[in-house]
């Protein structure tokens, strides 16, 4: 009996190994090849006749001006780039790669049009970012029978499945009789922790919602506010007496550590955080909070002070079954290198900084 959340586990790890990917939608099926894992010879052979078209986002397409002619009643689906002879890896590689736009002349005409099977196709996308790849796809239609239901990745996703997998002491500079449990799935591949900072009270606990960030948490990067907010959120809880720290995976605001690098790429090339994202392909935030929620439920605690400046973390936990006592603001002072990051985040993203 095939297990519909580890199909789309194996279909992710197909992504990133190169590997073609068929998904089933309303209506029809399609199998995508990753361009980002892909070459010249895995193109031949998932496409000999040089017939398969080229997939990418709605945000990647209209950086790319190639939104026009597909779909406007449908703003966010997926577009279809209609295969020319001199559509080869190389130029299929410049469409999905953003870090090359400024440089490279573009090839054309590209002629944009709507995809056949719209839901298969947003589903290829969700999948490259759930395995940290670009976006962006060679694409054909699909006439076997098995291709993965897009409910696979759905139950793939599904915070439900979390379950806790190991607790212990976790002596911490903040707190030396913290406690740090481990949560995951069956399949997925982040495991996310709870760092419990001193005893229950009975009142709601003073929680943080962090997402990873590799650069701020372990490098002392000062292009976010990650560090130091991770910090003065477990001295906090420390003076408070109660709090619960939940480290989640979702680097990058969920579009992985590579992705994000390039987006830095891009700001390195003057996009702030917004436009860069759009311009990779991604939502502006990719992460759900519901992992969040099933993490407190499972520690019992459904009622909780959160420490946020970001009212999506809010509206989200509430959401999903979290009441959320009170919002504590978490804001920390600004530096040079930061200063225009936390500007967009307020003016952006409706932070309320
Ligand atoms: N894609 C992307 N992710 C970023 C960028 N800068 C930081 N991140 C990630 O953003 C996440 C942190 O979230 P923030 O948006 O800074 O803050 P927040 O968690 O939404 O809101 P607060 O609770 O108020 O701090 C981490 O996963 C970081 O890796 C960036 O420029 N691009
Ligand atoms: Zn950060």
């Amino acid at each position: 009996m095939s297990d519909p959340a580890r199909d789309a586990a194996r279909a992710i790890d197909a992504l990133r190994r190169g590997w073609p990917v068929a998904l089933a939608g309303e209506g029809g099926a399609i199998e995508v090849l990753a361009i980002e894992s892909g070459d010249a010879n895995r193109l031949a052979d998932f496409d000999a006749g040089g017939r398969a078209d080229v997939l990418l986002s709605a945000g990647r397409a209209a950086t790319l001006k190639l939104a026009n002619q597909a779909d406007a009643a449908v703003p966010d689906a997926p577009v279809r780039i209609e295969r020319a002879p001199w559509l080869d890896f190389a130029a299929a590689t410049a469409l999905a790669d953003p870090q090359f736009d400024l440089a490279t002349p573009f090839k054309g005409p590209f002629h944009a049009a709507p995809v056949a099977v719209p839901d298969a196709a947003a589903a290829a996308l969700r999948l490259a970012r759930i395995a940290g790849i670009l976006p962006a796809f060679f694409v054909r239609p699909y006439a076997g029978t098995d291709a993965l239901p897009i409910a696979a990745i759905d139950a793939h996703e599904d915070a439900g499945r979390l379950a806790i997998a190991a607790r212990a002491r976790l002596p911490v500079v903040a707190a030396e009789d913290a406690e740090i449990v481990a949560f995951r799935t069956p399949e997925a591949a982040g495991e996310h922790v709870a760092l419990l900072i001193g005893q229950p009270t009975g009142a709601p606990p003073l929680v943080r919602l962090h997402s990873e960030c590799l650069t701020g948490d372990a490098l002392g990067s000062l292009k976010c506010d990650c560090g130091p907010q991770l910090q003065a959120a477990l001295a906090a809880m420390r003076a408070d007496g109660w709090g619960i720290l939940l480290y989640l995976r979702q680097e990058g605001r969920g579009i992985g550590l590579v992705n994000k690098l390039r987006a830095y790429a891009l700001q390195d090339q003057g996009f702030d955080t917004v436009d860069a994202n759009t311009r990779l392909g991604f939502a502006i935030d990719a992460r759900d909070f519901g992992v969040a929620a099933q993490m407190l439920r499972l520690l019992g605690q459904t009622r909780i002070r959160l420490m946020t400046n970001n009212p999506e973390k809010v509206a989200s936990l509430e959401a999903a079954g979290i009441a959320v006592a009170e919002r504590v603001p978490h804001k920390l002072p600004p530096n040079p290198h930061n200063e225009r990051y936390l500007a967009t985040k307020r003016d952006r993203t409706g932070h309320q900084l």
